[in-house]
């Protein structure tokens, strides 16, 4: 594995290593293939040139190939960066000790966001919250800010609860050192039995039937409300209250200066913050939600180092803080270090994950490529900041508006103090930023609905660099959607943030490649065009079918020498895909699916955000954070078991991919029966080949149009709409060829 290895902390020369680096053994063998498919790029481009300069058919359909191939190219180019330094990184927490004393950790602020009580349940968020309150970590220095965009009371009770459950789930995991300390996943997988495990279950299932019915009645049951503390936070909840219309509400739920737990050890704060929300200011979404935490934990707590969780992101590992922190206080390590990025893993993704919703490239393959490069890009959850990151560069400091708030002010009064609430409702506050630097040059950056992708790019444009940590045991794992519907509207929203990215003023293309080691911009200009795949699998997906139709050939004949050269760079493209795929512990079937997904995406939710974003620039709507749903519907839920995929809506979404079935099997059947019958195989041999490729994987369209009787299945109304305008285009096809 070892090509070469970089000891990390060589200052300390007797110590052991906190963490190594090493290259990845295929590096090499990356950078020749990636050298030899340069060429062959080139020839098709080539080709494409001489086409175009010098042959008497050159026509549109010519055109849009050239176009296809030229944006595929591009995306290629881009994709190399990942594919030239690779690493891999291992840290050794059990070293840690010899380099800093326990009492001297720092302290850790963890921000966890939730922004919708109906579809991002409560009793969810809790669970995160709960498994990172028992981390092993010094519990004096441990505070958790729980920030809700959603402005409910439901999620308040959830928390009033989970202080009391606290109380005995935090002094349980410890003494019996449970590793799961996620309690609704400690109880679900069958523990094994301690002397107060029932009992500490019955109060975990109580606590969950009371937040549960409260969702369900939809408010909070006075017979719940305990004290006269907590009535007078309800009270806030008035008559002309709405989530987008509110005061800023904070609550400290445990103050580890005061609560004790049931054995009489202190508890780590944990603090309940919605910002104050009116529907003539922006909010900026997470991003906003972050800042505001960001200012309400300087002048609480002012933790050096600050952990982002997304509220469905349950931690899985109680020793993370300390691996992170085997970077964070290694003295030997780069100061400019401002993140340690944790994988995005997901908990019950089914079997081959048919949605390919894992993103094992982007949450696992790719980021040890950035990483080689100068760091990871940021995902927005499980990932430890330094504070100091989100003002100014590493030598060039940026002072928020008020002194209380810089990461360098000690704090001194107690949380619940009236001057620290007042300071916090005060930042809170929804006009608070105006005229300041928040969201430009302070705090997490706004303009993007990729607020994170965003962020960990403008911080490294500025000279930080960040890490990536991907120990054996996952970190955190979260929820995934499961029906195809959210998962294209989670990637189309992604699609409209990375153009966000594209044509900021920051632009990786313009700027990044100035700021950045050239072949790590490459990798931020790859993700922020992301959205322009959608263009090569439009034309891909229509138009070498719909000339078979026509018995019109586009691509080389099989006797042609430049048809081994499309041969080449098919499976060229493919191959190294598959190959990372499979060394990342993936299984052929995984493989398939996640192939398959990216075309599936790329007809639809990357073309949709393409549009919309084209929309919403000059002005003709407005693009936002549609926040992904984690509720679990139980028969969706069993038919995501079963491998099968959920359409059931009539979203506009799954038309170009009917579409794109629909004309793939017509062409594919029309063009056997076309050379079986009078010839020319060689001609349209690849035109029917991909039309093949296609029709195998639209499989489970044809399945949901025609054979299926679930719920799961494709809404009639598509499939008419779809056979209609698959009518409409052959009719023009018939016009053009
Ligand atoms: O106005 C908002 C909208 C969302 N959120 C929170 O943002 C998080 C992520 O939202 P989700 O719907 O789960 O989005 P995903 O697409 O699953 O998330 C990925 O993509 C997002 C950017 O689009 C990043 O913020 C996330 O960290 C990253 O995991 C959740 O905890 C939400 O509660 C807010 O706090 N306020
Ligand atoms: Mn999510």
């Amino acid at each position: 594995m070892a090509a070469k290895t970089r000891r990390s902390n060589s200052t300390t020369m007797q110590s052991p290593a906190l963490h190594t680096r090493v290259a990845l053994r295929r590096t090499w063998a990356n950078r020749v293939f990636t050298l030899i498919y340069a060429c062959a790029v080139l020839a098709l481009l080539y080709r494409h040139f001489l086409n175009l300069v010098y042959s008497t058919t050159f026509t549109i359909t010519s055109l849009a190939m050239l176009l296809a191939d030229a944006v595929c190219a591009f995306m290629w180019a881009t994709y190399q960066g990942f594919r030239m330094s690779p690493i891999r990184r291992q840290v050794f927490p059990e070293n840690l000790a010899t380099v800093v004393e326990q009492s001297d950790y720092p302290a850790l602020d963890v921000f966890i966001c939730t922004a919708d009580p109906y579809k991002e349940p409560p009793m969810t968020v809790v669970n995160t919250a709960l498994s990172v309150m028992a981390y092993d970590y010094p519990t004096e220095k441990l505070s958790v800010y729980v920030s809700d965009d959603g402005g409910s009371q439901l999620t308040l009770f959830a928390f009033m609860e989970a202080a009391k459950f606290a109380t005995h789930w935090l002094p349980y995991c410890k003494k019996n050192r449970i590793v799961e300390r996620c309690p609704e996943v400690y109880f679900r997988s069958d523990p094994s039995c301690f002397p107060e495990t029932n009992k500490i279950k019955l109060m975990y299932e109580s606590m969950k039937t009371r937040v549960e019915n409260a969702v369900k009645a939809g408010s909070v049951c006075r017979d719940y409300i305990t004290d006269e503390q907590q009535l007078q936070a309800f009270s806030k909840w008035t008559d002309g209250f709405t989530r987008h219309d509110h005061p800023s509400i904070i609550q400290v739920l445990l103050d580890c200066g005061k609560d004790k737990d049931a054995t009489g050890h202190v508890l780590p704060n944990l603090i309940y913050v919605s910002r104050e929300k009116s529907r003539t200011t922006p909010h900026n979404f997470k991003a906003g939600a972050l800042n505001v935490l960001l200012r309400v934990s300087a002048g609480m707590t002012n933790a050096p180092v600050i952990l982002t969780l997304d509220c469905d992101m349950y931690s899985n590992d109680p020793q993370t803080p300390v691996r992170a922190l085997c970077y964070l206080l290694d003295p030997s390590m780069d100061p400019k270090l401002a993140y340690v990025q944790f994988p995005q893993l997901f908990d019950g993704i089914n079997k081959n994950d048919i949605y390919g919703a894992e993103f094992k490239f982007e949450f696992q393959i790719d980021p040890p490529g950035m990483d080689g490069l100068g760091g990871s890009i940021h995902m927005g959850t499980g990932c430890f900041f330094r504070r100091r990151a989100f003002f100014g560069g590493p030598s060039s400091f940026v002072a928020p508006e008020s002194p209380e708030l810089s990461p360098t002010h000690v704090k001194t009064k107690p949380i619940q103090s009236r001057e620290v609430l007042a300071l916090a409702h005060h930042v809170a506050g929804c006009n608070y930023e105006a005229q300041t630097n928040w969201g430009s040059k302070v705090g997490y950056r706004y303009g993007s609905l990729v607020e994170d992708l965003y962020t960990g790019y403008r911080l490294q444009c500025q000279g930080w660099k960040s890490v990536f940590c991907h120990p054996d045991r996952a970190a955190f794992l979260g929820d995934a959607p499961i029906t195809l519907d959210d998962l294209l509207n989670q990637t189309k929203r992604w699609s409209m943030g990375l153009l966000n990215v594209s044509f900021s003023k920051y632009s990786p293309i313009s700027c990044g490649i100035r700021a950045l080691n050239p072949l790590w911009a490459l990798c931020y200009i790859h993700y922020s065009l992301w959205p322009i795949r959608s263009i090569p699998t439009i034309i891909y997906a229509f138009l070498p079918q719909l000339a078979l139709l026509n018995s019109f050939s586009i691509f080389p004949k099989v006797s042609d020498p430049w048809f081994f050269l499309y041969i080449f760079l098919f499976l060229g493209a493919y191959g190294p895909y598959f190959l990372d795929y499979m060394l990342a512990g993936g299984t052929l079937q995984g493989w398939w699916n996640s192939q398959r997904m990216w075309m599936v995406r790329g007809l639809s939710s990357f073309s949709f955000g393409l549009v919309e974003y084209l929309l919403s620039s000059l002005g003709v709507s407005a693009s936002g954070f549609n926040v992904t749903s984690k509720v679990v519907d139980s028969e969706q839920s069993k038919r995501y078991n079963q491998g099968i995929l959920e359409f059931a809506v009539a979203s506009p979404m799954f038309l170009p991919i009917t579409m794109a079935a629909i004309i793939n099997l017509f062409s594919f059947s029309q063009g056997i029966l076309q050379v079986s019958r009078h010839g020319g195989f060689e001609a349209l041999f690849l035109q029917i080949l991909i039309a093949g490729f296609a029709v195998v994987n639209s499989w489970p369209v044809y399945e949901a149009m025609i054979l299926r009787t679930d719920k799961g299945k494709m809404p009639m109304k598509i499939t008419l709409i779809s056979v209609i305008l698959v009518w409409v285009l052959y009719l023009a096809s018939l016009l053009t060829f």
